[in-house]
């Protein structure tokens, strides 16, 4: 794919945009087998590997983390360079098209409020980000992180103009980042506007989604992902059964570390009748909650437990048929990886965006036998793997 900021070196967070995309692909799923094997995976060799999960190559990504530099005349939204001065990044090609028509709108907006950009080596300013997330339909979730609370009447005031410059502005919040360090948010969150969550149209439902809640950053490839798990788990049976449990299917699923619940509502949607999605953040359990209410699944189908996914699951005393874990990076532990292989859990389906973390814990779970995997290239251009894994207790 052709990028004129990659070109003219001021970015380069796509290390692999110069390969050919198939062949991005193919190296992908290539490490994860190494890791796979080298970390001993009991019963990697047999692994059924599905055609990859590819993704458009341009515009792809839903999420955009703008660091705003420059002046209030000529804002810039993009990165910091090495001297922390403001690179303007407003044209990438890799966000999706909601996004990228967002951009002159917010810059726009900016020069029409006088919202001053936050100036790093000098701490003077007001606006520090814009982080924000569209749904394929165009709605826009737009957070201003701040310095201080002192502009938030100027933004208040502003959201008429914001919504003017970027009709799909839906949830508009102002995030308060009073310290000097490197990382993005601060801890106070004023949501502006009446909605506080975002319709994401994914796969076949419609998540919510907050501001601080973790989202997949490819929809069209977490639309593949999530219906990948769900056929691997009810057998690729569409719904049906006597009590409406797809036939092949679990009667009872555990979806740990689920976020706003793509995994536990695509399996409700499936079939499985009896549901509980696991999760740390309590404002992405009120999303997946409102969600579940908004798909008109009925609340002992389908519920969301605000918890840690290690503790909650050992101290239930009973196993379900099934589990689906989505960890972070570091990977769901031995803990809990010695856990699921003792339980006697028949099914799991492990979905990684880490293959090194993915190999150490399977290689905990030998009565745990991966019997298929897909690649799902959330990441293109960079050599970041998503990659979900069946595994079946070995007889
Ligand atoms: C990779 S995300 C997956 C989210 C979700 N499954 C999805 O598809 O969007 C990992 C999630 O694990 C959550 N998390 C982190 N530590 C956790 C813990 N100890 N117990 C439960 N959830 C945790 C994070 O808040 C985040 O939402």
């Amino acid at each position: 794919m052709e990028c004129a900021y990659h070109r003219s070196g001021v970015c380069r967070s796509c290390t692999w945009i110069a390969r050919p995309y198939a062949e991005q692909v193919a190296a992908k799923q290539d490490a994860v087998v190494r890791a796979l094997a080298a970390a001993g995976v009991t019963g990697a060799e047999g692994i059924a590997w599905l055609p990859p999960a590819t993704s458009a190559p341009a515009g792809f990504r839903t999420k955009a983390k703008m660091a705003v530099g420059g002046t209030i005349d000529r804002p810039t939204l993009g990165v910091l360079d090495a001297g922390l001065r403001g690179v303007d990044l407003s044209a990438c090609p890799i966000m999706a098209p909601p996004l990228a028509s967002a951009m002159p709108g917010l810059s726009r907006f900016i020069r029409r409020t006088g919202l001053l950009p936050y100036d790093v080596p000098r701490r003077r300013g007001e606006l520090k980000y814009i982080l924000a997330t569209c749904a394929d339909d165009g709605a826009l979730l737009i957070r201003f992180v701040l310095r201080s609370r002192r502009q938030l009447g100027t933004l208040r005031r502003g959201l008429p103009l914001l919504r003017e410059l970027v009709p799909g502005a839906t949830v508009v919040t102002a995030n308060i980042h009073p310290t000097h360090e490197a990382i993005i948010e601060g801890p106070e969150e004023v949501v502006l506007t009446d909605a506080a969550t975002l319709p994401m149209p994914v796969g076949d439902i419609v998540l919510r989604v907050g501001p601080r809640s973790f989202t997949q950053t490819n929809t069209a490839v977490a639309s593949q992902l999530y219906r990948q798990a769900s056929a691997w788990l009810t057998g690729g049976a569409p719904a049906g059964g006597a009590d409406g449990a797809a036939p092949g299917a679990p009667r009872e699923l555990w979806d740990l570390y689920c976020g706003v619940g793509g995994f536990a509502l695509h399996a409700a949607r499936a079939g499985v009748p009896a549901v509980t999605g696991i999760e740390i953040s309590g404002q992405a359990i009120d999303s997946a909650r409102e969600a579940a209410a908004g798909l008109g699944l009925a609340p002992d189908a389908v519920r969301f437990v605000a918890a840690d996914a290690t503790r909650w699951a050992r101290s239930q005393g009973r196993v379900p048929d099934a589990v689906v874990v989505n960890p972070p990076r570091r990977g769901i532990g031995e803990d809990l990886a010695r856990w699921l292989d003792g339980s006697g859990v028949a099914r799991v389906v492990y979905s990684s965006c880490f293959p090194a973390t993915l190999a150490s814990d399977l290689a905990a779970m030998p009565r745990l036998r991966p019997v298929a995997a897909r690649l799902f290239d959330m990441f293109p251009h960079t050599a970041h793997a998503e990659v979900a894994v069946l595994l079946r207790r070995a007889a």
